[in-house]
């Protein structure tokens, strides 16, 4: 069994993964800060024998991870961002300081479309870009849904935004104080999502595919008025892209690979930024 582990800022997600059939066997989540502990949600070692890791939270969180784990597995992948992979040249002035969620994301995001913005909600909100030819631009970095409703201050922190309610009533005024953080801080980032991949795509001149993952894209996806796909898979994806173990890896099928939508038409676009630049 393979184990895929994406440790981020705030949850480390894990999936176990069956050598040969290719199919998730078992997922589970803890936070970061938290350690492994028997009885919590963590995976059953003794069915692994190769591990991949994506961590973009402190360097000693990863070394206590590692050591817990080399007791019982030797066979240890621990991805990296690069100046180059897989025909993608990174564009940070730095590359190996690139978060390597984002990284991840742009190489599977690549494999599935050949050029597109990757968005990442998680603590924070990540947009990358790679065009046709492999040139990855850089990105940007927001504070994530979750972060932003902390640093208002006013209790909010743990009432979530209701997955099941209706993005056009999230985006609505609020009456009370914990719907108009919710709201607000929803309709900031819808917004800030939807200028950067408008933004973008006007400077570069092309209609890019959107892709979406982490915790929050769920939600972030139902007020999102653009196509895009939406793929939880997608850091996951970057790990077996980088690190193919299965035959199927192997030929480039990645798991949870979505449908590639369609962008929205350029010139509609651009129509809708003259609009927003003359207010
Ligand atoms: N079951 C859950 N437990 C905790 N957070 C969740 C859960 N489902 C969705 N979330 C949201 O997802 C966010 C974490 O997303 P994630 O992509 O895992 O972040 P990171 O990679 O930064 O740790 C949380 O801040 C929260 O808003
Ligand atoms: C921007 C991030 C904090 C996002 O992490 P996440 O929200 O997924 O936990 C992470 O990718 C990171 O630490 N990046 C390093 C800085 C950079 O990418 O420029
Ligand atoms: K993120």
């Amino acid at each position: 069994m393979i184990l895929d582990l994406d440790i981020g800022n705030t949850l480390s997600k894990w999936r176990l993964k069956d050598r040969k059939s290719s199919e998730i066997r078992a997922r589970g989540a803890m936070w970061t800060r938290d350690e492994w502990r028997s009885g919590a949600d963590i995976p059953d070692l003794d069915i692994v024998d190769v591990i991949r890791i994506s961590n973009v939270a402190r360097q000693d969180v990863l070394e206590d991870t590692v050591r817990l784990l080399k007791r019982r597995v030797d066979d240890i992948h621990i991805a990296h961002s690069s100046s180059e992979a897989l025909g993608i040249r990174n564009g940070y002035d730095m590359p190996e300081r690139l978060g390597v969620d984002r990284w991840l994301g742009v190489l599977s995001g690549y494999q599935l479309t050949g050029g597109c913005c990757t968005v990442d909600c998680g603590s924070a909100i990540t947009m990358d870009t790679v065009l046709p030819g492999g040139q990855h631009i850089g990105g940007y970095i927001i504070p994530g849904l979750r972060l932003m409703k902390e640093s208002l201050k006013l209790g909010t922190r743990k009432v979530v935004i209701d997955p099941e309610q209706d993005a056009l009533h999230a985006l609505s005024p609020g009456t009370n104080t914990v719907d108009a953080v919710n709201h607000g801080v929803f309709m900031a980032a819808i917004s800030a999502i939807n200028r950067l991949y408008m933004e973008v795509c006007d400077s570069q001149g092309m209609a890019l595919p959107l892709l979406i993952t982490g915790g929050d894209a769920a939600i972030v996806s139902r007020g999102l008025r653009l196509p895009h796909a939406h793929w939880p898979d997608m850091v996951y994806a970057g790990l077996e892209a980088l690190f193919p173990i299965t035959s199927a890896e192997g030929q480039g099928v990645l798991a949870g690979m979505p449908e590639v939508v369609k962008p929205a038409n350029l010139t509609e676009m651009r129509k809708a930024l003259a609009f927003t630049r003359m207010l």
